[in-house]
């Protein structure tokens, strides 16, 4: 990849749970990709605290491990620049909730340097710790604290996490991480929008027939299963994830690229969301094909009804969106790993090919995963003399092919998110309120589902979903884009 990025001044970056999976296996992997691009001084410092107790050596060659397998290829990772990286590199052994190791990380600490404090642990220690570090001192009143997933498993908890934390920090100092804002394409969706004349005026209810938003994964549970049987497709994708992706799609012009500009007009998206009645829901479940287990072989509860799966259509009331639902799917352990945002155009208001009954109209797809790309499905005239015949072609770009060089290593979410923590630039994070807002939308699904006790619809491993889903579509005229590999 080219290196077109701004260094950093130095920073002090403390991460706590810093020999925590999430650490291991993308937030130091990230910083090291940084450094290779030029953009982290080795003046930088990056604290791990954990309570396990080792040396910084040993912390340092839990690290070289973690990057040789988390950059598997020997060129990306050349020895001086590793050696480097590791040099940056200390450890505190800390207990967030006792009095062993604060009092350390204070002295490590250097005054009038940038301070970010990750928090890459339990969710239940994100108050305790931002109240420790305000106690302490040790937060400064430019610091930034940066906690992740899960943000609260509902309405009540989201907001009890966001008091916690706004008691030790103001709002412009907490970085609420969704990694999908991190996604190169996720970012590109705003370029697409906000940077070409062409889509805007296209952009409404009057020309977009409907919009599919499909997350699709080939994986399963697997190890996850005790956090995940308590969270289900809905919260663990849909409140977050592709909440994000469906204000990018829907929201308006920002008057500027700012922080607030930006999330002001994702959280009016959230706001003006319609509650979804039951019948436009549908919870699928994995089950066992020959060869792969079904869901409940992965959690414990052996009756378990949460959703592995989850379709949606989903109303936007305002001017723009007026009658022009947003269908939204996502499920584990489909056919294929596959995000995209589909538009769907109207058909033309009158066709002078009057023989052509089966024609669609014009779709602009936007593929976040794998191959990030665009591709505009059009209709042309079917080569040859054969007379009027029309068929649909994609004008395809894939960013590797269009970009070249540029586009040959697409950076790690977490690569760009750190590095705007540093920068101070909350743009590509949450605020506390949009966060407040798609619980607040989030829950009254899924109360609805506990109210109706309905068992999720079982659906096979590698295939597209449940029936039932297929049927959501159908009844408007309407059908998902296959989930292709
Ligand atoms: N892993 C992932 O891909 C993702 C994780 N997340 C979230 O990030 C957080 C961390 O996840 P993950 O890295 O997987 O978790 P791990 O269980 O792998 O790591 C937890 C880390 O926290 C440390 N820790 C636990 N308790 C304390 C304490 N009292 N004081 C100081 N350190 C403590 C642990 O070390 P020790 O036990 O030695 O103290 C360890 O370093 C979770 O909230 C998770 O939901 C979000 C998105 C993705
Ligand atoms: O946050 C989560 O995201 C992943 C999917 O992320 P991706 O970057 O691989 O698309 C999902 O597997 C996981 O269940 C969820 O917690």
């Amino acid at each position: 990849m080219v290196a077109r990025t701004i260094p950093v001044d130095a920073f002090d970056l403390v991460i706590f749970g810093g020999t925590g999976d999430l650490a291991r296996r993308k937030i130091l992997p990230s910083l090291f990709r940084r450094m290779r691009a030029g953009q982290m001084p080795a003046t930088a410092r990056v604290i791990a605290c954990a309570r396990g107790k080792m040396t910084r050596k040993a912390f340092q060659q839990m690290i070289r491990e973690a990057l040789l397998e988390f950059i598997p290829r020997p060129e990306d990772r050349p020895d001086d620049l590793l050696a480097q990286f590791l040099e940056v590199l200390d450890f505190v052994a800390l207990d967030a909730t006792g009095e062993a190791g604060w009092a350390e990380l204070g002295e490590k600490l250097r005054p009038d340097t940038v301070r970010a404090f990750y928090l890459s642990v339990g969710p239940a220690l994100f108050g305790p710790i931002a109240h420790r570090l305000h106690e302490t001192g040790l937060a400064t009143a430019d610091s930034r604290i940066v906690v992740e997933k899960p943000l609260g498993h509902d309405l009540p908890s989201a907001r009890e996490l966001n008091r916690q934390l706004s008691e030790s920090f103001s709002e412009h100092q907490i970085y609420r991480i969704d990694h999908y804002l991190g996604k190169e394409t996720v970012q590109n969706l705003m370029a697409l929008r906000f940077a070409n004349a062409l889509f805007e005026p296209l952009w409404n209810a009057q020309h977009i027939d409907h919009v599919q938003i499909t997350v699709s994964e080939k994986i399963g549970v697997e190890g996850r299963g005790g956090y995940y049987d308590k969270s289900g497709a809905m919260r663990d994708m849909v409140q977050n994830h592709i909440m994000q992706l469906l204000c990018l799609t829907a929201m308006e012009p920002p008057a500027r690229f700012e922080p607030d500009a930006v999330r002001d007009e994702k959280l009016k998206v959230i706001r003006a969301l319609d509650p979804v009645p039951i019948g436009d829901t549908v919870r699928g479940q994995y089950r066992a094909n020959g060869t792969t287990g079904s869901y409940l072989d992965h959690v414990e509860n052996p009756d378990s009804r949460t959703e592995s799966y989850v379709a949606l259509k989903v109303q936007i009331s305002n001017w723009r969106w007026a009658g022009t639902p947003f269908y939204l799917r996502t499920g584990k352990k489909l056919r294929a790993r596959l995000s995209e945002i589909a538009v769907m155009f109207k058909e033309v208001p009158h066709s002078i090919f009057p023989e052509v009954s089966q024609r669609r109209g014009n779709a602009l797809i936007i593929r976040l995963q794998p191959d990030e790309g665009i591709t505009l499905r059009m209709t042309i005239k079917d080569p040859g003399p054969g007379g009027m015949r029309l068929r649909e072609v994609p004008l395809d770009m894939t960013f590797a092919d269009a970009l070249g060089d540029m586009a040959e290593e697409v950076p790690d979410a977490y690569e760009r998110l750190v590095m705007d923590v540093i920068r101070g630039n909350q743009t590509l994070f949450m605020r506390g309120d949009e966060v407040e807002a798609a619980w607040a939308w989030t829950d009254a699904i899924i109360a609805s589902w506990e109210d109706d006790r309905a068992r999720p619809e079982p659906y096979d491993t590698g295939g597209s979903g449940p029936e039932e889903a297929l049927a959501l579509m159908h009844r408007d005229g309407r059908r998902w884009r296959e989930i292709e590999g």
